[in-house]
C-alpha cells in the first residue's frame, strides 16, 4: 500500500502523568514475514498466530498469494497458508507491491530468485530509493537475472528467476539479514550446499525458521563476531505452527517512553529475547534503567519474556559499532533516551542507518535538533548530548519512516513543551495500533 496519494495526519505529544499498566506490542515483524513465505515454500498446511497485522506484512501476504499460495485470515492475528513446496511458485500476473517494506521485498526477491518465472517489484517512493544491488549481485550468481531496473538497480525492477539455480558461497558485505536470507532463499532451491558467511552475525530468525519446517541448515561461529550458515538444497519444507512473539523493536518504544516519564511502571508481555536482537536492551540498562525480565519462554527456538520497566534516571554511555546489528532499528528510540539522559551518548558504526525508510541517521539528528537537543554526526558515529531534560516545540519531519514518527511521539511524553510530528501514516507499517496502545499507557497525544 502507498501513502503517497493520501493526506498527512500530524499527531501532537505532551509531557504527560505517569504511563502504566499492561500491554502487549504486535506480533514480530521479521518473523511474521518470515513465516508467511515459508509457509508458502512449503507443502501443506502453517498455521501462524499472533502475525503482525502491519501493512509491510500484509504486502507480504499479498505477494505470496500471487505467487501462488493460499494465504487466508483465520481469526485475530491468526493466519493459514497452503504451500506451493520449494521452488513451486506460480509466475505472477501483477506487479508485486511491497510498499515501505525492505524486508518483504528482499526476501520474495530470493525466493523468486531459485523459481523458473518473472515477477515485477515495486514500492513506495522510500523503497524505491532504497539499495537493491546487495541483494541482486548474488542472486545474479545464483543464476537469476535482472530485465529492467530503475537506477543502480533499484525499484521497480523486473526479475527473471534461475531454471536451474546455482548453490554459492556468499561473504556478505555488510551485516545485513536480508541479504542472508534472500540468498538462503534462494539455495533452497539450488542443489548442493548453500553458503553464507557474515563477519558480523546478523537476526538469525531465517534460520531458526527453516530448521523449524524441516531444512538442514547448520550454523558454526566465524571469526569473533560472524557465523558460518550451510544450508542444504532442495529441502522438502513441511506446514508447520508458528507462534509469533512480540516484536522487541515495537516494545521499544513504550520501553523508553515509560523510563523517560516520570513515575511510570509499565510491564510489556511476550517480547522476543532474541540475542541477536536484544542490543537496546543491553545498552538502556549499561545507562541505568531498570528493565526487569521475568517469565522466560520459548517457541519454534525463539525465546520470549515479560519486562517491567520502571522510570529510571539515565546516564550517557558508549555504544560499540559491533552491537549495531543487534540494534540497527532501536538507534532512532536509543537516540530519544539519550537526550533525556545525564552526559553524553556516543553510537558508532551507524553507516547502515542510512540506507533505511529513511537517512536514518540525518532524520534523527534532525527530529533531536529542532527539539534543542544537541547532536553531532561524525562519519559514521552519533553523538547526543544529554542534558537530563528535552524543551521540545518542534515539528518532526518523518520522511515515510514509522520509527522516527513513533520516537518522536515519546520524546514529546517527556519534553517540556510538546512535540509535533508531520505525518503519523506510516506508523501503520509496523505497529497499526501504536497511538491507542500509547494513550492506554497514558500517553497524551492530540
Ligand atoms: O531481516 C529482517 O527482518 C530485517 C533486517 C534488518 O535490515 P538489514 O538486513 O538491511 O540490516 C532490519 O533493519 C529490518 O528492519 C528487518
Ligand atoms: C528497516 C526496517 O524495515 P525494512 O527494512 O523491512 O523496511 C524497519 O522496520 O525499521
Amino acid at each position: 500500500m502507498t501513502h503517497s496519494a493520501t493526506p498527512a495526519t500530524p499527531l501532537e505529544a505532551r509531557s504527560s502523568g505517569p504511563l502504566t499498566g499492561k500491554a502487549r506490542v504486535p506480533g514480530d515483524k521479521s518473523i511474521s514475514h518470515r513465516a508467511l513465505i515459508l509457509g508458502a515454500l512449503s507443502v501443506g498446511e502453517t498455521r501462524i498466530s499472533g502475525l503482525l497485522e502491519g501493512e509491510d506484512v500484509l504486502n507480504t501476504a499479498k505477494s505470496m498469494r500471487a505467487l501462488g499460495a493460499r494465504v487466508e485470515r483465520i481469526g485475530e492475528f491468526a493466519w493459514s497458508v497452503h504451500g506451493v513446496g520449494v521452488a513451486g511458485f506460480a509466475q505472477p500476473e501483477v506487479p508485486l507491491d511491497f510498499g515501505n517494506s525492505g524486508t518483504g521485498c528482499r526476501l520474495v526477491m530470493g525466493a523468486v530468485a531459485g523459481c523458473p518465472i518473472t515477477a515485477v517489484f515495486d514500492g513506495d517512493a522510500s523503497l524505491r530509493s532504497r539499495p537493491m544491488r546487495r541483494v541482486l549481485d548474488p542472486l545474479e550468481l545464483m543464476g537469476a537475472c535482472v530485465g529492467s531496473s530503475g537506477e543502480g538497480g533499484r525499484l521497480p525492477l523486473t526479475l527473471n528467476g534461475a531454471r536451474d539455480p546455482l548453490p554459492i558461497l556468499y561473504r556478505t558485505p555488510v551485516a545485513s539479514a536480508q541479504i542472508k536470507s534472500a540468498v538462503l532463499l534462494a539455495g533452497l532451491a539450488a542443489p548442493g550446499v548453500t553458503t553464507v558467511i557474515e563477519t558480523e552475525a546478523s537476526r538469525d530468525h531465517t534460520e531458526l525458521m527453516l530448521k523449524h519446517f524441516g531444512a538442514q541448515i547448520v550454523s558454526t561461529p566465524e571469526g569473533g563476531h560472524g557465523r558460518k550458515i550451510a544450508l542444504t538444497g532442495q529441502p522438502e519444507l513441511h506446514g508447520a505452527e508458528v507462534v509469533v512473539p512480540a516484536d522487541p523493536s515495537s516494545a521499544a518504544f513504550p520501553l523508553v517512553a515509560a523510563l523517560i516519564v516520570e513515575g511510570s511502571d509499565v510491564v510489556l508481555s511476550d517480547v522476543m529475547t532474541n540475542p541477536l536482537r536484544t542490543g537496546l536492551f543491553t545498552t538502556l540498562r549499561e545507562m541505568g534503567a531498570s528493565i526487569e525480565q521475568s517469565h522466560v519462554r520459548g517457541d519454534a527456538g525463539e525465546p520470549m519474556a515479560q519486562f517491567r520497566v520502571r522510570a529510571s534516571r539515565l546516564r550517557g554511555v558508549e555504544v560499540p559499532p559491533e552491537r549495531a546489528p543487534s540494534m540497527i532499528d532501536e538507534y532512532l528510540v536509543l537516540a530519544v533516551a539519550a537526550a533525556f539522559a545525564e552526559g553524553t551518548t556516543i553510537m558508532r558504526g551507524l553507516q547502515e542507518l542510512r540506507v533505511k525508510e529513511s537517512d536514518r541517521l540525518e532524520a534523527t539528528a534532525a527530529m533531536l535538533r529542532v527539539n534543542g537537543v544537541k547532536v553531532e554526526i561524525s562519519g559514521n558515529d552519533m553523538i547526543v548530548e544529554g542534558m537530563g531534560h528535552v524543551e521540545g516545540d518542534g515539528l518532526v519531519a518523518t520522511h515515510m519512516d514509522h520509527r522516527i514518527a513513533m520516537s518522536a511521539l515519546v520524546m514529546g511524553l517527556a519534553s517540556d513543551k510538546p512535540v509535533k510530528v508531520d505525518d503519523t501514516a506510516f506508523i501503520a507499517t509496523s505497529f497499526p495500533d501504536f497511538i491507542p496502545m500509547m494513550r492506554s499507557l497514558g500517553a497524551e497525544f492530540s
